[in-house]
């Protein structure tokens, strides 16, 4: 190794350091109140106590008629019990009702039990009449009747804070009768892309333009990540524009985090590097392939406002392979959301090389039989093959130190797509 090299290794910064840097730029949870209907894949930042219990009367289980259950002992087809029809209760009926004696009340699922009957006969085993009906087998204390609190009770506790709201979780809330729900609030992240070169997809290309695909790809993988995120049209490579954009969004929204994608190499129109160089946003070099240019820091607003920034590399693999690398995890416990992508041990298909002193993230596809599990590698390690990022569904990591890896050698591999 030349001095030269020595001093560039010596330059670069390990990636878990970097990581800890990023997560400590990422917002503590904020707890918020929000509609339960609106809460979809949010935490909860409380226990949710049941303010009434479930169901919240006796009621049936199913159509037929409310009984005294020992007025129908002896029943059967050929011998039924023959009962006056006094009441018809379907669901929905809110006045109180009492059964008496030697009679039945025609009643519909979900409706309230009358007092004094305890049980109910569906009405298949009845001959449907509606003044006065056939019954044609006995039923015991209790058939078809749902009692009150048989679910929960007034005052247990329903659900445990960081619990992640479901649909099933937003039913339970909702028969509650909660319409909000104290959950950690979405952080909210604007990503914005750099670079002249970029347009719109679904617009023509003139030579030397590619269409953007770092914003939407990022705004997918923070929304996958339960971020609130908004991508805000790219800026050209001028710093006044940029920090303009930036200032003006400040100024309207809140703004959790700014991330960004180009402009943080060694080229002259290095946008997002010379809009933020100074004390607060620091840039450094990762030895990390891909992804090795990252800066991170805060922005300062021109109303004043500090907002965590990161700046992730322009090559569409480096920009994705840091996002899952250096942010998902950090963005996802600021939201209390499990973090922690799967990590197993996977046999490699074909050998790779790895450059010396980076910690390679290489796209692979992990196939588990009865053969075992394997990984295959797909694609070359340079930035720009977002082809394979797309099908990917793992990240081999292959640590600083290693330069070769034989096919069949067992890697630790990092599950990309749950
Ligand atoms: N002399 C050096 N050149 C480069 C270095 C270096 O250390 N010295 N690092 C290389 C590495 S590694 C990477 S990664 C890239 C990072 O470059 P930037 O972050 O400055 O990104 P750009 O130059 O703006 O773009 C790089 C590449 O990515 C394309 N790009 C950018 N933004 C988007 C987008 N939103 N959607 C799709 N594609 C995008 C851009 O057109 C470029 O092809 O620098 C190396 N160079
Ligand atoms: O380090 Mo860059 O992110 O490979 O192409």
């Amino acid at each position: 190794m030349t001095g030269a090299d020595t001093a560039q290794q010596n330059a670069l910064r390990p990636v878990d350091e970097h990581r800890r840097r990023v997560a400590g730029l990422i917002p503590a949870p904020r707890v918020v109140e929000m509609a339960v209907d609106q809460a979809l894949g949010r935490v909860l930042a409380d226990d949710v106590i049941a303010p009434q219990s479930l169901p919240g009367f006796d009621n049936s289980a199913m159509d037929g008629y409310a009984v005294r259950a020992a007025e129908t002992i002896g029943a059967t087809t050929e011998s039924p019990v023959a009962l006056p029809v006094t009441a018809d209760i379907p669901a929905g009926r809110t006045d109180e009702l009492t059964l008496e004696p030697g009679a039945a009340h025609r009643i519909m699922t979900g409706a309230p039990m009358p007092a004094g009957a305890d049980a109910v006969i569906p009405v298949e085993r009845t001959d449907g009449g509606t003044t006065r009906v056939a019954i044609g087998a006995q039923v015991s204390v209790g058939a078809s009747v749902r009692r009150a609190g048989s679910d929960i009770e007034a005052g247990e506790v329903a659900l445990r804070a960081g619990a992640t709201v479901t649909a099933p979780v937003i039913g339970l809330l909702c028969a509650l009768g909660l319409a909000h729900v104290r959950v950690y609030a979405p952080i909210s992240v604007v990503v914005l892309s750099t670079g002249s070169e970029l347009v719109t997809p679904g617009t023509p290309l003139r030579h030397g333009q590619i269409h953007e695909s770092n914003g939407p790809m990022l705004v997918a993988a923070l929304t996958e990540a339960g971020a609130d995120a908004t991508a805000i049209h790219f800026v050209p490579d001028d710093v006044a524009a940029f920090r303009a954009r930036l200032d003006e969004i400040i100024a309207t929204t809140r703004v959790d985090l700014i991330l960004t994608s180009g402009g943080v190499s060694a080229g002259a129109y290095e946008v997002v590097k010379d809009a933020l160089t100074g004390p607060d946003v620091e840039f450094v070099k990762v030895a990390m392939q891909p992804g090795m240019p990252q800066g991170s820091g805060h922005y300062r607003a021109a109303n004043g406002t500090r907002v965590p920034i990161v700046t992730l590399p322009g090559n569409p693999v480096s920009a994705q392979v840091s996002f899952e690398v250096f942010l998902r995890d950090p963005v996802r416990a600021s939201m209390g959301l499990a973090t922690g992508r799967p990590r197993i041990t996977a046999e490699l298909t074909t050998g790779l090389s790895s450059p010396k002193g980076k910690r390679q993230f290489r796209r692979g596809i992990v196939v588990a039989d009865e053969q075992g599990t394997r990984v295959e590698p797909i694609g070359p390690p340079s930035s720009h093959h977002i082809r394979f990022m797309a099908s990917a569904n793992a990240l081999i990591d292959v640590a600083a130190d290693v330069e070769t890896l034989a096919a069949g050698t067992p890697v630790e591999v990092m599950l990309i797509s749950e």
